[in-house]
């Protein structure tokens, strides 16, 4: 398939790019340069100018706290953009593919959540990304929205790379125990929304679906689990610490574990043990050094 991806230098752009050819498909890359998500109607002229079987936005505003300060921008480049480029694949007959976040529910639930749970997004950053998902159900086009989280690799700004970071610089790290989630690698991730354009393609059902790794854990036990595997020797202490002691400018969900269910009964793909993307980012990482 020919596919036209909006994000260029992003975790998932990038590897996307990777893996396409792989699968046998020819992939188009746009980075900021030539189609910035502050301009919805360039995005959307990009989609129609296109020739390409599928389109695919691995775009966002993901800076969580900084949205919090920006919610214009965080609004124009995770709602109207994306908006905008269902539209114009709408109207060209092809499908196009997104992310959004756990960070759409309130973190309230005692299980995992289902795609057809009510959300109660808790920033500026999930709010957005939320009024993305309403503007591409309603452009009415064959779509996939795929809810994932925590994501990582080995490149761009990630938990792991933070936390390798913070692990050669200090002795303890202070880490909140009372969020919980799915880290998930981005290679994973990729992978997914490719054999998600192949399905769609092929006249598979499309929707909404939650994408997220296995086991759950809390950002404090991801920590501990980055720390055994990069400095087996030397390791960092880990201090747990409520979220009440971290405090931050958005507020997070205490539990954002997503339900993966659906996708493996529609499409039959599985959730990825973040533990092997974990020993495969920092495997890459080595040998980068
Ligand atoms: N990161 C995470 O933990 C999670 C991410 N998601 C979702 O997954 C998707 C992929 O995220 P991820 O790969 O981590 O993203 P990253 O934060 O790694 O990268 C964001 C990308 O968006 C680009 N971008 C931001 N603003 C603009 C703009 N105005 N115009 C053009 N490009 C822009 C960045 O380009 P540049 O380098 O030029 O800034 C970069 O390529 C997003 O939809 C995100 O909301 C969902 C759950 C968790
Ligand atoms: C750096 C650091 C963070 N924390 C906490 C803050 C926060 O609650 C949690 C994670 O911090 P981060 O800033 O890495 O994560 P955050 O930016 O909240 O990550 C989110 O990004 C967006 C894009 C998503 O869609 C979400 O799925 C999620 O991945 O860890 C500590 O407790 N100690 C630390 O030293
Ligand atoms: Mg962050």
């Amino acid at each position: 398939m020919r596919l036209l991806v909006f994000g260029e230098t992003g975790q998932v752009a990038r590897e996307l790019a990777r893996k396409a050819a792989g699968r046998g498909h020819r992939l188009e890359s746009l980075g900021r340069g030539a189609a910035d998500l502050t301009d919805p109607a360039a995005c959307a002229a990009a989609v129609t100018a296109s020739a390409a079987d599928a389109v695919i936005n691995a775009a966002a505003y993901t800076a969580v706290d900084q949205a919090e300060a920006e919610p214009s921008i965080a609004h124009t480049v995770n709602a109207e953009a994306p908006g905008a480029m269902a539209r114009a694949a709408a109207a060209r007959g092809v499908p196009f593919l997104h992310m959004s976040t756990d960070y759409v529910f309130d973190g309230s639930a005692d299980r995992g959540w289902k795609e057809s749970d009510a959300t109660g997004p808790l920033g500026v950053y999930g709010q957005t990304k939320l009024a993305g998902e309403h503007q591409i159900a309603a452009a009415d086009g064959r779509h996939v929205i795929l809810r994932t989280s925590w994501v990582f690799s080995a490149h761009g700004r990630n938990f792991v790379k933070t936390m390798l970071r913070l692990g050669l610089e200090r002795e303890e790290i202070s880490v909140v125990d009372d969020q919980r989630g799915g880290p998930t690698p981005a290679d994973d991730i990729a992978q997914t929304l490719l054999l998600l354009a192949e399905g769609l393609s092929a006249g598979r059902p499309g929707g909404t679906f939650h994408y997220a790794g296995a086991p759950t854990v809390s950002w404090a036990d991801f920590a501990e689990a980055i720390f055994d595997a990069a400095f087996p020797t030397r390791k960092p202490r880990i201090r747990r610490i409520p979220s009440s002691a971290y405090p931050t400018p958005a507020r997070r969900p205490a539990n954002s574990a997503l339900d993966c269910t659906r996708i493996r009964e529609t499409h039959g793909i599985g959730q990825p043990d973040w533990r092997a993307g974990l020993a495969r980012v920092l495997k890459e990482l080595e040998s980068a050094q």
